[in-house]
């Protein structure tokens, strides 16, 4: 096995930073990954291009000295959302995409889209402009099993969406099922959607929540699937294909909102994020595809230059040690726990 791996820069298309004392606190947790999608489902949420350009600055102040990441910016769209500030935003760099979460669907989700003809104008608008749209593909109805939300989602939702709104840029978020997988692939052609995938899913299956007694701290939103699933990710991450990259969905809750009879979704990975990727595309002899899934699709996808600096990735004969749990203002944040020894570590190269 290889020892030293140096691969370009990692993105994170997909991360939850929070704000005050959370930010602070983990915000230099991602502070090695080059860019950053942040997620805008703060409380109140961020919808405007003002808000959005004010809470980097906010992001910008609790990165340590020094750090690459660079935040890229999103609004949550809601039924009110202006097209011309959305529109706007983007052409002055303030955003670089727009969120979309069906109303309810998950974490600081209440503002979200009930009636999709009510956001017509904006989705317009943004595949008019080439504004990309993220999308929490899960639905809400309360019939609909919580296991098949996701691929339920795909058929009444996406789909109708994307053929309503020619032209229209969509990134299926946190994809847990080989629907989604297949969805994303059949639809990828010509930069149309990309997806992104959690470094969790790839680790864990529906029994790390429930098989042996319940364990909060693997519960989040779209919840990991059955083990057929959880493979079929793994083969999309390590295909190198392109519509395929990482977001983490790192969502750090405090263990006081996680660890009770209706706990929270959420799984804060930040810390081990790459120590893990890492050691699992080695397991499946597929390391020469990590830099593919963290470093080059997802800047193809959103139209930008892959990182200029690397990243050097070492094996040790010993586990590198991650800290469990970290400290938010006072609140004990745990870190996820992938249930195998890490020997990964890295640094810029
Ligand atoms: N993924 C989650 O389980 N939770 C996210 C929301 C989200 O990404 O759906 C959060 O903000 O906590
Ligand atoms: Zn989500
Ligand atoms: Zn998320």
């Amino acid at each position: 096995m290889k020892k030293f791996l140096t691969i370009r820069r990692p993105d994170d298309w997909h991360l939850h930073l929070r704000d005050g004392a959370m930010l602070a606190a983990v915000a230099p947790h991602s502070a090695a990954f080059g860019r950053a999608i942040i997620m805008p489902n703060l409380v109140p949420p961020v919808v405007t291009g003002d808000q959005a350009r004010a809470y980097r600055d906010r992001i910008l102040s609790a990165l340590p000295e020094g750090a690459a990441l660079q935040p890229l910016m999103t609004l949550y769209l809601t039924e009110t959302t202006d097209p011309a500030d959305v529109v706007a935003s983007h052409r002055d760099g303030v955003i670089s995409a727009v969120k979309l979460y069906p109303a309810g669907a998950t974490t600081n989700s209440a503002s979200g889209v009930t009636d999709f003809n009510k956001v017509r104008p904006v989705l317009e608008a943004m595949a008019e402009a080439g504004v990309p749209l993220c999308v929490h593909g899960e639905v809400t109805d309360p019939e609909i099993d919580i296991f098949d939300r996701e691929a339920v989602f795909i058929d009444r939702v996406l789909d109708p969406l994307r053929r309503a709104t020619p032209g229209l840029r969509v990134v299926m978020e946190h994809i847990t099922t080989s629907d989604g997988v297949a969805y994303v692939r059949d639809n990828a052609a010509g930069g149309a959607m990309g997806g992104t995938i959690t470094t969790h899913h790839l680790v864990i299956n529906r029994n790390a929540i429930l098989a042996g007694g319940i364990r909060p701290h693997y519960y989040c939103l779209p919840v990991a699937k059955r083990e057929t699933h959880r493979l079929a990710l793994r083969e999309a991450a390590m295909s190198g294909q392109g519509p395929f990259f990482l977001g983490t969905d790192s969502a750090p809750h405090p263990d006081t909102a996680k660890l009770q009879p209706c706990g929270c979704a959420g799984c804060f990975t930040a810390p081990n994020t790459m120590a893990i990727l890492a050691e699992i595309f080695a397991q499946e002899g597929r390391l020469d595809q990590l830099e593919a899934f963290t470093s080059l699709n997802g800047p193809a996808f959103y139209g930008v230059a892959p990182n200029e600096d690397r990243l050097r990735l070492t094996r040790h004969d010993e586990p590198v040690r991650f800290p469990e749990q970290i400290d938010a203002g006072g609140e004990r944040v745990t870190v996820f726990d992938p249930g195998f020894d890490l020997f990964w570590q890295m640094e810029s190269a």
